[in-house]
């Protein structure tokens, strides 16, 4: 199974509609690809906070109909990063959009961690509520976006409803590019699972971005990694290595759950 990602660089000199056209151009180009990847609020800029509410669209606004028909033309299952989207009841979500080869929206992945602690995403979005796979014909994704990566038991969650590759669209920042590539690797050797994490290049909003995408297979090895900027980064996946590494090295079978909290010290 053959996959890009696509690390787009988001220049603030760019308009919103002009990087839609031009991202839709770059999916069309990857028609050899099964599946295409795109980074985290890609449209207007992971940290651009200001511009959050401006941009933000309902789910099936331009950026779906552009992306819609992107995938249709190449044929390929498109998971179209996320977008800052207004929900008709009033709150902003940070969604991830995956489309089937015919333009049919599959997936809907509304961000559960929002990143910022006491500002931006963090007081400006609601949190997902929901855990997302979807089915491809040979492999299962679990959805996370960016900051999700921080937290293993998503993860562990989305492998128990069947996960076998993860799909993380990030915005990172240059300045915590070191945990980016270690979470990455550690989320896929600790859930024998493919890990594609798909993040952006360029700087906007005074953040310079991280770049540096990454692949890593169910054994930990990094199969391909990008550079700072923008850079289409293909790869081929073999589902059958996610079987043969959990089968070869069950770890995944010895897990403990429901264990005894502490007892109170004396
Ligand atoms: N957009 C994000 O979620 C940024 C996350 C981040 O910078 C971090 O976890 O560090």
């Amino acid at each position: 199974m053959r996959a890009s990602l696509l690390q787009i660089a988001v220049d603030p000199d760019e308009t919103v509609a002009d990087r839609r056209e031009r991202v839709a151009e770059l999916v069309r180009a990857e028609r050899d690809a099964d599946l295409v990847v795109l980074p985290e609020l890609w449209p207007v800029g992971a940290f651009a906070y200001e511009s959050f509410a401006d941009e933000a669209e309902p789910l099936e606004g331009p950026t779906h109909e552009v992306m819609s028909k992107a995938a249709r033309d190449a044929g390929v299952w498109l998971h179209a990063g996320s977008i800052v989207e207004r929900d008709p009841d009033g709150p902003l979500y940070n969604t991830s959009l995956v489309f089937s080869p015919a333009g049919e929206l599959v997936s809907a992945y509304r961000k559960i961690h929002r990143f910022g602690f006491d500002k931006g995403e963090a007081v400006m979005m609601a949190p997902g509520q929901e855990l997302a796979t979807v089915r491809l014909p040979a492999l299962t994704l679990g959805l996370g976006t960016c900051y999700d990566l921080r937290f293993p038991e998503l993860f562990r969650g989305l492998v128990d409803a069947g996960a076998q590759a993860f799909v993380v669209p990030a915005g990172w920042p240059e300045r915590r590019r070191a945990h980016w590539t270690l979470l990455a690797r550690a989320r896929a050797v600790e859930n024998q699972a493919y890990m594609l994490a798909c993040g952006t290049a360029g700087t906007h909003a005074d953040v310079e971005q991280a770049g540096h995408s990454i692949v890593v297979d169910p054994w930990g090895e990094v199969l391909a990694e990008a550079g700072a900027g923008e850079e289409t980064l293909r790869v081929e996946l073999d589902p059958e290595k996610v079987t043969v590494t959990r089968d070869q090295f069950p770890a995944l079978k010895d897990r403990l759950l429901g264990l005894a909290p502490p007892r109170t010290p004396r």
